[in-house]
């Protein structure tokens, strides 16, 4: 096997133990930590305090956003991602706003296409994540949606902040970025904010 091939099986791997154990986390724990969470991200010296800022709707025992959600000011738009070609876009949503479920059976806003918000135009986006290191490396599920959609970010300075949100289970010593990887700025759990280290590292 050569290295490329040896660094996807092991990432698949991973992959499928930390999903495991994330789906078997009891609730009464969940509920804790997103409400911990929540207070982290609100902690964010760049949480910005007008735009647009993306979130996702939890899915296969991801952390959940209902509680920052609940407790952004009004001055902030939350947004959920929504599938559009190859890329993520984004749509304002509230509770009671109109969903559909997209082709991995996930609730997105179901807004018409130029309502659409674009990746450049979020403030900061929460991304979901499977396993993080604490040099704030994202694995994810494996498709590359937030990659592909956030690869201006190798070559531009933030806005949008890239936030990964995980329960603190999800840590692992490192993750081997490949070189479409893009880095957060931060990651969040319900402990504590792993702020990335400076370019060079
Ligand atoms: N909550 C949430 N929303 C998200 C993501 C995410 O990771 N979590 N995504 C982050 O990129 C995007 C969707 N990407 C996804 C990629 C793969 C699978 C998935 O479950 N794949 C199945 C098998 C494939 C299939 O059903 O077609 C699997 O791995 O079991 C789900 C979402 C956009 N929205
Ligand atoms: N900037 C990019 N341009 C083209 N293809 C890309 C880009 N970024 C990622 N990809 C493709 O996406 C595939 C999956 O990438 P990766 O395994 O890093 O996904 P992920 O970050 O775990 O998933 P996700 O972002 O969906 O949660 C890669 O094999 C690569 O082919």
């Amino acid at each position: 096997m050569n290295a490329d091939a040896k660094a996807a099986a092991d990432a698949k791997a991973l992959r499928h133990s930390i999903r495991e154990q994330r789906r078997t986390t009891p609730a009464s724990q969940r509920i804790s930590a997103a409400e911990r969470l929540a207070d982290q991200l609100l902690s964010l010296p760049f949480m910005p305090d007008r735009g647009h800022v993306a979130g996702y709707w939890a899915i296969d025992g991801e952390i959940g956003l209902h509680a920052w959600q609940l407790l952004l000011p009004p001055s902030l738009v939350y947004c959920l991602p929504v599938l559009h070609e190859d890329r993520l876009r984004f749509a304002p949503w509230r509770p009671g706003g109109a969903l559909l479920s997209n082709r991995y059976g996930i609730p997105e806003p179901d807004i018409t296409p130029d309502g659409l918000l674009a990746a450049e135009d979020m403030a900061l986006v929460v991304a979901p994540l499977v396993a993080f290191d604490a040099r704030c490396h994202r694995l994810g599920m494996g498709a590359g949606w937030y990659d592909r959609s956030f690869a201006f970010r190798r070559e531009r300075a933030a806005p949008p902040w890239l936030v990964g949100a995980a329960f603190a289970a999800q840590q692992v010593d490192a993750i081997a970025a490949q070189s479409w990887d893009v880095r957060m700025d931060a990651v969040c759990t319900e402990q504590r904010v792993f702020p990335a280290p400076p370019d060079t590292e």
